[in-house]
């Protein structure tokens, strides 16, 4: 009892008012910390990822030092990652005791990495803001309950689940102990509160119209922990220093994101009419929006991807009906034009239109970007929407607009060619792929290490590729160069599951490498959704992929069972739809605390957030506070202007991104200029400005990339006309002369006149995997900088890129990437890289024979079992 009292008088910290404030509650708690309630603090309670303290994935918010910069800050946080066993209460205490005897009791950690990732239980790859590839359902029931690593917050909505159950999964999903300490607890009182909490809850006199009946299974989980997340607001309010309550009322107010519907009055007065159009991949649900919007006076096309709005984009000019292009980087005004075609986060909630169609609606349970559909569906101003996506999306969607007064009409359609899984594997592996075949593999090395490999098994096949980090204008013409193989003789598509949307291919047959996808935490079964996505890309209908159908297989035997068994699934129903706080909220949060910095903001906001928890969920802001967290030395840049940068597509993994995202802000909040090509100098993957550039050398590494032999190499296009070259050069020469007045320099070097930079390309192809990323980098690089340019036009910063030029430096880019995939030949290294993953595949099949109900172990793609020789045999 002693050490207890201790402890929480020294995590209380100096103040006597706050420690009179608090005295009273936690002797109470500390009381019961003797009876543990261990079923409610079992592991998981807190994040169990265990990283290095010191890596950027734990990024320490210093920002505020002591008691006087701000009371929300002052108590010390121990790293939850010790407390993962039973009794977090009683280790918590423990681990306070031991943290304050070596006078650490300033570690000031906040692993809101690991609280999001366990929050969401969802591969982060397969739906990033860069890469949006395949819908993993975040909530929700998976029914491929027979597999492993099944996502672990996937259960019946219908089953019953003990309270117990329910509250411990809500503490971690929830993240409550580090929301506690983000009012201000100590860790350790944060453990004490909770268990008060418990207490409550349990001694709770039933109610009728409670979710929440003690020792009775709780039916409405998602109402359950709805009313958890209210009771406990409420609760945690008693522990908030009593000097600090109307600033905790007041930003629980700012954080209140109970009613989205009524943040779009324009859309409240129409009464919409809502078509959904759901059934699988390949069913024309799509192709019959299209068709109502195309005959619509007015209309908007909302994609999930800039690869499928340029898709729109082009069919509808191409049919001669007028359209705009709108995605976070382009801005393709055409003033005859009633219909855009957008990526969802920029549909334009200001305007009336006759019809919109938002596609892929499943991705609004998405972790990352499932907001911009919520926002769509609830805030779009049009009188016909066609929302186009799974059936597992209806129920959701049905509820959301419930009170609305909008109708919602429900179509569904079934596919147009019949899809088959093959009764067996692919026959000789490698040497029996054929042309219009799809290699689906799950990593960019495995793409290449294939694509090598293929190519080297079967002389005169060539493969094209398609993977993630790839420029959509590459996939685009990638898939071209497949679809038309006959002539192009790239017979077959090695592609990761970026190949699963946005891309019109005519697969005949599907072959899986792997159905396990590691997606950033661990290996994990594809789930039901994301393999029918995939593996209908086989027999598009309309395209002549050479048979009546699709196929869909696999070269090793675990692997075709896992689609045969799972294929014919149902995907869960959704259950929430994301939320994301917008500018204006977080600039209203902050104004309540103006000493904060951006990362502690987000962090609050997300510990005070109120959402109706049956229906929404709060995106993952992440790498939101990892960006913010890089930004916190600009202590002057507005936070409305950090917040708009921290919501730009960065690949928070990549030290060179997050670095040209960092160079970007600091020269916008100095307001000094920064023209594109300062990012994109030979040798800047970092940025290379402000580094003593000057034009001699600017101009010496454009010769450098315009050398005879790349010109020689890349020829110009045939359509290429001396004007157009011209133009080129002309970029070229004002991109120079920028880049010389932004150093200060007078341009009076010898060689800038148009003919020493004609014909000209701005970069060379790549000649080598290494070279290909680079230039990947470089392509996000560009991307990144016209995004923030699109954000603050007229800015200083962005002011010296006119819009063309940068349009066409990503042109040139995509060129270099086109080309180099062309050239590039791939090394031994391939051949190493892929023996290395069969053999580690074998590995784990034969380490965990029984997951699959396939009782024998393998060799090889051997499979010892009686049922699996007859599968093999039947090929
Ligand atoms: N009525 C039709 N006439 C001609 N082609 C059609 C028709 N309906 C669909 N298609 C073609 O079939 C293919 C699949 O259609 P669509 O893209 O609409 O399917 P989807 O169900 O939206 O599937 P996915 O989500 O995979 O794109 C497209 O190539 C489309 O052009």
């Amino acid at each position: 009892m002693y050490c207890i009292c201790r402890c929480v008088h020294r995590s209380l910290g100096a103040s006597a008012a706050s420690l009179k404030s608090l005295r009273a509650p936690f002797s109470v708690t500390a009381t019961l910390a003797r009876k543990p309630s261990p079923q409610w603090a079992k592991e998981g309670d807190i994040d169990q990822d265990d990283a290095d303290p010191g890596s950027d994935r734990f990024p320490t918010r210093k920002g505020l030092k002591n008691a006087s910069e701000s009371p929300w800050s002052r108590n010390s946080r121990l790293r939850s990652k010790y407390l993962r066993d039973q009794d977090v209460y009683d280790q918590a205490l423990d681990l306070a005791e031991l943290a304050y005897a070596d006078g650490d009791n300033n570690t000031n950690t906040w692993p809101s990495d690991q609280r999001q990732r366990q929050r969401q239980r969802m591969p982060r790859s397969a739906f990033t803001h860069h890469d949006p590839a395949l819908a993993q359902v975040p909530n929700g029931h998976d029914p491929t309950l027979s597999f492993p690593n099944r996502n672990k917050r996937s259960r019946s909505p219908s089953r019953p689940i003990p309270l117990d159950d329910l509250f411990s999964e809500w503490l971690r999903l929830e993240n409550i102990a580090g929301k506690a300490q983000s009012v201000g607890l100590s860790q350790s009182d944060a453990a004490k509160v909770i268990r008060a909490f418990a207490s409550s809850i349990r001694s709770m006199p039933p109610s009728a119209s409670s979710p929440l009946k003690p020792k009775t299974p709780v039916r409405d989980v998602p109402a359950a922990r709805s009313t958890l997340n209210h009771l406990w607001l409420q609760f945690l309010a008693k522990y908030v220093p009593h000097d600090q309550k109307p600033l905790f009322t007041a930003l629980c107010e700012s954080a209140d994101l109970r009613h989205p519907k009524e943040w779009y009055p324009g859309a409240r007065l129409l009464r919409r009419q809502i078509i959904m159009h759901v059934g699988p991949t390949n069913s024309g649900k799509t192709h019959g929006a299209l068709a109502e919007l195309a005959a619509a006076p007015s209309g908007v096309y909302c994609g999930p991807l800039r690869l499928l709005a340029h898709e729109i984009h082009d069919r509808f000019t191409t049919r001669g009906i007028p359209c705009s292009l709108v995605t976070g980087e382009e801005r393709r005004e055409d003033p005859q034009a009633t219909i855009t075609a957008c990526t969802v986060e920029m549909a334009d909630l200001g305007r009336e239109y006759d019809v919109a169609v938002i596609d892929e609606i499943q991705v609004i349970g998405d972790a990352q970007r499932g907001w911009a559909w919520t926002q769509a569906l609830l805030g779009l101003r049009a009188k016909r929407i066609y929302v186009c996506g799974e059936e597992s999306a209806v129920p959701l969607v049905k509820r959301l607009l419930e009170g609305t007064g909008d109708e919602v009409i429900v179509k569904r359609f079934e596919r147009l060619t019949p899809l088959k899984v093959s009764p067996g594997v692919v026959k000789n592996k490698l040497a029996g792929v054929q042309p219009g075949d799809c290699v689906v593999a799950f990593s960019r090395k495995e793409v290449f290490a294939y694509k090598y490999l293929l190519e080297k098994e079967n002389p005169g096949l060539k493969c094209a590729v398609v993977y993630g980090a790839l420029p959509p204008e590459t996939r685009a013409e990638q898939a071209r160069l497949f679809n038309t193989h006959r002539e192009s003789g790239y017979g077959v598509m090695v592609a990761t599951d970026a190949v699963g949307m946005g891309l019109n291919l005519a697969i005949n047959r599907v072959i899986f490498t792997t159905t396990r996808k590691y997606d950033g935490v661990s290996e994990q079964y594809l789930s039901i959704s994301a393999l029918k996505q995939i593996a209908g890309r086989a027999g598009r209908y309309g395209l002549d992929h050479g048979s009546a159908h699709g196929t869909v297989t696999a070269f090793r035997p675990n692997d075709l069972r896992y689609i045969h068994e799972t294929l014919p699934l149902t995907p869960p129903d959704l259950t929430s739809a994301g939320l994301q706080p917008t500018p204006d909220m977080i600039e209203a949060f902050a104004q309540q605390l103006p000493h904060e910095p951006l990362t502690g903001l987000l962090e609050k906001f997300q510990a005070l957030a109120r959402l109706n928890g049956e229906m929404y969920f709060m995106c993952n802001l992440d790498d939101q506070c990892k960006l913010a967290d890089r930004l916190k030395h600009l202590k002057h840049m507005a936070i409305r202007d950090q917040y708009l940068f921290v919501l730009a597509p960065v690949n928070t993994r990549s030290e060179s991104a997050l670095a040209v995202f960092v160079h970007i802000a600091e020269m916008y909040a100095r307001d000094r200029a920064l023209p594109l090509m300062a990012l994109l100098l030979p040798g800047a993957a970092r940025p290379a400005v402000g580094v003593g550039v000057g034009v001699d050398k600017a101009l010496a590494a454009w010769r450098e990339v315009f050398t005879d032999e790349v010109v020689q190499a890349m020829r110009p296009p045939p359509k290429s006309t001396r004007e157009a070259k011209d133009e080129r050069a002309r970029h070229v020469l004002e991109l120079v002369v920028a880049l010389a007045q932004q150093q200060g320099e007078q341009v009076h070097a010898p060689g800038a006149t148009l003919d020493d930079v004609r014909p000209s390309h701005a970069f060379a192809p790549a000649r080598s995997r290494d070279q290909l990323a680079r230039l990947e980098a470089v392509h996000r690089g560009i991307l990144l900088y016209m995004w923030l340019a699109n954000r603050f036009e007229g800015h200083a910063t962005f002011a010296a890129t006119p819009r063309a030029q940068a349009e066409w430096l990503l042109r040139e880019c995509e060129r270099a990437i086109n080309l180099g995939l062309k050239v590039i030949t791939e090394s031994e290294q391939g051949h190493g890289v892929l023996r290395a993953m069969d053999q580690s595949q074998v590995e784990r099949d034969r380490r965990s024979p029984a997951k699959w109900g396939v009782a024998g172990s393998r060799r090889g793609d051997r499979v010892e079992t009686e049922e699996a020789r007859v599968v093999i045999e039947e090929v």
